[in-house]
């Protein structure tokens, strides 16, 4: 109902808790080991004060600005984030819909549900992908050329998953690693069985190439 609308981040929070599966929401909101970081970060942003200057004129705000000479209406974009199916049955889709309604830029994961070539159809808006660097240097190549010619303006690659986490939630929840249809062809995903605990930790130690560095 109109009226009962989430206010907030917390509020979104609870509905997502009370909607997912255990497994599901566990992945989203869970952190590695024991979580000090994942609680130090939302702590961080409670230390975050803001100062505001009076009588200035706030009639007209304007919070736009540009990313790599892409003009945006404020400096807020989509963040890449896996398997946006676990949450609604549109995927990635519906997120690049909702993003390009608010002029807002997406960042595609590498880990969508949804095709590469099927997000960049559905609707018009800038967007950049997200990558990791596989062992098998073919398979990020691959993407890179297929976002390329899909129309995505930029590669986001991210550095920070030599190995994944031990995400503890994830292990005692067996995690399934989400169907990742980019990779059809490429990588197998089959053989991730969940014997050691979470498929994705497996996926990534199988996959991602953790000798990649400065030099
Ligand atoms: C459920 C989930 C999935 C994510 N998947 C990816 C991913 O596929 N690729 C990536 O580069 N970062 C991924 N991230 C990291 C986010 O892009 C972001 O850097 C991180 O959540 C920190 O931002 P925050 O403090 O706003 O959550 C993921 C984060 C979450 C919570």
């Amino acid at each position: 109902m109109e009226n009962n609308l989430p206010v907030n981040v917390r509020e979104y929070q609870e509905l997502a808790k009370k909607a997912l599966s255990k497994m599901h929401y566990d992945y989203i909101n869970g952190g590695a080991e024991d979580e000090h970081t994942l609680r130090d970060n939302i702590a961080a942003y409670g230390r975050i004060l803001l100062r505001p200057r009076v009588l200035v004129d706030v009639s007209n705000i304007d919070m736009s600005t540009s990313l790599l000479g892409y003009n945006m209406p404020s400096p807020i974009i989509v963040a890449p984030t896996g398997s946006h199916k676990v949450a609604n049955p549109e995927g990635e889709v519906a997120t690049a819909k909702a993003a390009a309604s608010c002029n807002s830029l997406m960042v595609l994961s590498f880990s969508s549900n949804c095709r590469i070539e099927e997000v960049a159809a559905s609707c018009d808006a800038i967007r950049f992908y997200q990558l990791y660097v596989f062992k098998k240097r073919a398979v990020s190549a691959t993407l890179v050329r297929r976002a390329e010619s899909s129309g995505f303006k930029a590669i986001v690659l991210t550095v920070d998953n030599p190995m994944l986490g031990r995400r503890e939630r994830d292990i005692r929840n067996k995690m399934v690693a989400p169907d990742k249809p980019n990779l059809e062809g490429l990588i197998s995903l089959e053989n991730l069985d969940t014997t050691d605990g979470s498929q994705l930790a497996k996926y990534v130690r199988d996959t991602m190439d953790p000798s990649l560095s400065w030099k």
